[in-house]
């Protein structure tokens, strides 16, 4: 089974041929599980808080699909081959609400998005010698899974990300609905980010103190320069937010007809009554999403495909769904696979 580039991702966009120089070849899957034993997992928390330590729609142009050719042409050894390999990914698509780019599969929309996650890391560590990134729960991160893979396991500078979360479930650490579990067990035990990197929610408080701590976390960690504060709205600057979305076009924990939809004084809000089980969790609110310098919006299967139509293509609906109110002051790309984008 073909699994990860090694030494270059697949260009998309483009009816060019495109050359990869190897690829490796495994058998076995590289889905992530939930066997693991949480409590080892656990144990190396880092103390909370740690500092006691988010078209013109005449613009719209449909994806044009395009069909992988893969060819074998030579290579020596076992596991290196030579490919000749036609893009998977439809044209990237200029929209007014930012890029979209459609894969054959959510297996190409993961390679994809490895490379863009890897590169944007490059970028910041560079510019600034941190990576802020703010996870999502649900299908996000299965959907990181190339990430923890060759050549970006290596190449990645691990020890200068922050790691945050766009919501989270009040609930313990390792439940089956915490989001940081999710993140733990398919993503961050895989990878060298240092444990106080990691900011995860104090699960002993209720969902309002909660929210309370994680932005007083985030105030102190904007004074560090650690994540960077707008100029433009005042709010904090994420390197980069990973969001998911709902098949009713939720994100993060804002749903559709929500008033928490339209908070805009506070950085994270709480919910106890999310329509999505479990009812308490909380939030960044719009305004800190959209004042993100990156945000790539992840969706993939075809359930979801009927909210992706109201946010992406020609109908003229309000702006109903909380993932049509995203809007970033910086860059938006759409990662969507084939059964996403079926009603575009
Ligand atoms: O409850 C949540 O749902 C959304 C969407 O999840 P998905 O499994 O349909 O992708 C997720 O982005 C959010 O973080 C989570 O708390």
């Amino acid at each position: 089974m073909l699994q990860s580039p090694v030494s270059s991702g697949p260009a998309v966009g483009t009816d060019s041929t495109i050359y990869i120089e190897r690829y490796v070849v495994r058998m076995d899957s590289s889905s992530c599980t939930f066997t693991a034993n949480l409590r080892t997992h656990l144990s190396p928390l880092p103390q909370w808080p740690p500092y006691a330590l988010s078209i013109s729609q005449s613009a719209v142009a449909k994806p044009v699909a395009r069909s992988l050719r893969l060819k074998r042409i030579s290579r020596i050894g076992v596991n290196y081959k030579k490919f000749e390999f036609k893009a998977r990914s439809s044209m990237a698509v200029e929209k007014g609400k930012g890029k979209v780019q459609v894969f054959d599969s959510e297996e190409d929309l993961a390679v994809s998005l490895a490379k863009y996650i890897a590169d944007l890391s490059d970028k910041f560590v560079k510019e600034r010698g941190a990576f802020t990134v703010v996870l999502s729960g649900g299908s996000l991160v299965k959907s990181l899974r190339k990430l923890v893979e060759s050549p970006y396991m290596d190449s990645v500078e691990w020890s200068k990300w922050h790691v945050f979360w766009v919501d989270e479930r009040v609930v313990p650490k390792d439940h089956e609905d915490s989001n940081y579990k999710l993140a733990y067990d398919c993503f961050l035990s895989k990878v060298p980010i240092p444990p106080g990197n990691v900011y995860a929610i104090n699960d002993a408080l209720s969902a309002e103190g909660a929210a309370d701590d994680y932005e007083t976390c985030l105030k102190h960690l904007v004074k560090l320069n650690i994540i960077d504060l707008s100029q433009a709205t005042g709010f904090p600057k994420f390197d980069l937010m990973l969001i998911g979305m709902g098949p009713d076009g939720h994100v993060a924990s804002l749903f559709p007809g929500h008033p928490l939809v339209h908070a805009n004084k506070q950085w994270v809000a709480f919910i106890e009554d999310s329509p999505k089980p479990p009812p308490k969790r909380i939030t960044f609110t719009l305004p800190v999403i959209n004042s993100s310098a990156n945000i790539a919006l992840v969706v993939a299967g075809a359930g979801k495909a009927d909210a992706v139509n109201v946010a992406l293509g020609n109908s003229q609906s309000s702006d109903s769904l909380p993932v049509q109110m995203i809007s970033p002051k910086g860059e938006l790309k759409w990662f969507l696979d084939k059964g996403a984008a079926s009603k575009l």
